[in-house]
């Protein structure tokens, strides 16, 4: 009997909610957001932050521009009270940003942790308990009333620590852990029940946090819950409605977005998602689709890899590669056709204008990344991928007939290299094929007299350590040195391409030469570079010459 048996599981029965509001909504303004790091991120690393990389942490979030940081759990461990106390005694929290900190529903721990925050000016305080009918019957072995009573006592113990510290201004938050776990009408009455105790107004809310503490249904369910739970909870205009969603399914930001459509005010989670088992809500997958909508997310993710820096000291977790908008490898194409297409459409996008390029949801550059990291190249590339590569890193315009040429030696690299190809190896396997084939033919001199019309030119070239005078003429100078070439070879060569420009802005640059010829009826392209554009194009021929010879072993007479 194989132990892989669905049987063994049941659905979360979702809410009958026909009246559902929220498919029509579209998300356009940022909720508030919490960052929970430094506590959710925290309590599920192998190795808690270092006090340091704590400070690191939150100085981080803090230039991101969160305004409501989640410090710790004072009463929970010594590292945690102090850092606490550090961020509030070196005054360390600018005057725009509120520290939050979660205690459970227990006395000692409440006084705790009002002790960490003596000398606050502004802190969030917040208090769990489990409310879901697993912890209810199996861990807590209570009733509704006794897990409702839970609440109550601790809102009350943290209302009269309040009181106690008048000198801070105070907010406070309630979750009932295991939301999406609990009936939702027992879950708006336990909250009611603390709400009732807080009295909130409009002008002091209170924060009622709806957690996901196991995502255990489609992101649709949550919502559902979430708008009803808006409708039916009490004194809705003094209550921050507040999401905390985790990833166990792998949807915890499309459960928080659809969950501020559903009606919420705030959104807790992490920067890049780590946070218990599969991880809270990424803010920054989150922030940034709203940015790609044209919405104003409110943080700054311009600094994406100091972000993914901070993010791997501190959790000792690395980024993966294809994490939505951070990873290394989100925003490369390697496939031809996706390549093409960037290209064209990088062509023609020009400053300022709305942004739309195929297969880029949003501008790299916008995160500090660079087009350079766009396209790379492996056996699954095309021409335009290799051509971008050559023109962004060592300004090679390719005409589009030597990239078709060049393309397939590219691809056979790849494929024998069995890995990527880097921009380097790119640029010697081009010199290589056509600046610098073997048996290059060199051009030693050229002399050019134009009369009525007629080029007459003189050339020396040197193959095999021997010096090969050549003469030639026509109705131009390239036809003249090709009448002279043919002449001393015997072959039959016509230009079919020729194309050039210079690689440089100054009259010390470079020009280059790109040329296909037909030497006796094979078409074969070379290049050429030199200081004179005329130089440039007569060795291009000549390396075109010269690799036809190598194909067929032709070799230039004497
Ligand atoms: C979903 C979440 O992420 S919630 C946050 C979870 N984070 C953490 O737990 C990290 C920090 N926690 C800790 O270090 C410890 O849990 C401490 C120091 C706070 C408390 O440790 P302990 O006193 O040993 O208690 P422990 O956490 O094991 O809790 C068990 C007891 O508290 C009760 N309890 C648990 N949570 C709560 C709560 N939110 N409110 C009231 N009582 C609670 C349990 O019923 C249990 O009671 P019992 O001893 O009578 O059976
Ligand atoms: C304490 C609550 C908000 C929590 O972390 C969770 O339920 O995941």
């Amino acid at each position: 009997m194989s132990r892989f048996d669905h049987r063994k599981y049941t659905p979360i029965q979702p809410i009958h909610k026909p009246d559902r509001r929220w498919p029509n909504r579209v998300i356009e303004a940022a909720p508030q957001w919490c960052s929970v790091d430094l506590r959710d991120g925290n309590q599920a690393l192998i190795e808690p932050m270092s006090p340091e990389q704590k400070l690191e942490m939150f100085e981080m979030l803090v230039d991101v521009g969160f305004k409501q940081i989640e410090i710790g759990f004072p009463a929970a461990s010594q590292t945690d009270f102090d850092f606490v106390r550090k961020l509030i005694t070196e005054q360390r929290i600018p005057d725009d940003v509120t520290i939050q900190v979660l205690t459970q529903a227990r006395k000692p721990l409440i006084e705790r942790t009002y002790e960490s925050l003596k000398g606050a000016s502004r802190a969030i305080v917040h208090v769990y308990n489990s409310t879901s009918t697993v912890q209810r019957e199996q861990v807590f072995k209570m009733s509704r009333e006794q897990i409702k009573q839970i609440a109550v006592d601790g809102a009350t113990w943290v209302g009269e620590g309040a009181a106690r510290q008048p000198e801070t201004d105070w907010q406070f938050q309630y979750s009932p852990e295991s939301f999406t776990g609990t009936e939702v009408d027992y879950a708006v009455e336990v909250c009611n029940a603390v709400i009732d105790v807080w009295q909130p107004t409009s002008d002091k809310k209170c924060i009622i946090n709806l957690p996901a503490t196991v995502e255990v249904a489609t992101p649709n369910v949550y919502a559902d819950q979430i708008e009803w739970f808006c409708e039916q909870v009490s004194r809705r205009d003094s209550v921050i409605v507040s999401l905390h969603t985790h990833n166990d399914r792998g949807c915890g930001v499309a459960a928080s977005e659809l969950g501020v459509l559903a009606g919420a005010d705030r959104v807790e989670g992490t920067l890049l998602g780590n946070g218990e088992r599969t991880g809270n809500m990424d803010i920054v997958t989150m922030g940034m689709n709203m940015y790609s909508a044209g919405v104003d997310p409110e943080l700054d993710f311009s600094h994406m890899d100091r972000i993914i820096n901070v993010v791997e000291k501190c959790t000792q977790l690395k980024v993966h590669p294809r994490h939505p908008y951070a990873g290394e490898l989100v925003f490369a194409a390697f496939s031809g056709s996706h390549q093409d297409a960037i290209n064209k459409c990088l062509a023609q996008y020009q400053e300022g204008e709305t942004w739309e390029v195929a297969y880029l949801p949003i501008d790299p550059r916008d995160l500090g990344r660079n087009y350079q990291q766009v396209i790379r190249i492996n056996s699954q590339s095309g021409k335009g991928g290799v051509a971008y590569v050559l023109e962004q890193e060592h300004a090679i315009k390719m005409p589009r007939w030597l990239q078709v040429d060049f393309s397939p030696v590219v691809q056979v690299f790849a494929e024998d290299c069995e890995s990527e190809v880097t921009a380097d190896q790119i640029v010697s396997l081009f010199e290589k094929t056509y600046i610098e084939p073997d048996n290059a033919i060199a051009l030693k001199s050229y002399q050019v007299n134009r009369e009525s019309g007629l080029d007459a030119m003189q050339a020396v070239l040197v193959a095999n350590h021997a010096e090969h005078p050549i003469q030639g003429e026509g109705r131009g100078v390239l036809e003249a040195f090709v009448s002279g070439l043919n002449r001393h070879t015997q072959h039959d060569i016509v230009i079919i391409e020729y194309d050039e420009h210079t690689l440089g802005h100054d009259d010390a640059s470079e020009a280059i030469a790109y040329v296909q010829v037909s030497v006796n009826a094979q078409r074969v392209c070379g290049v050429g570079r030199s200081r004179d554009i005329l130089g440039a194009t007569f060795i291009a021929i000549l390396n075109a010459l010269a690799r036809a010879e190598n194909i067929n072993a032709m070799r230039l007479s004497a």
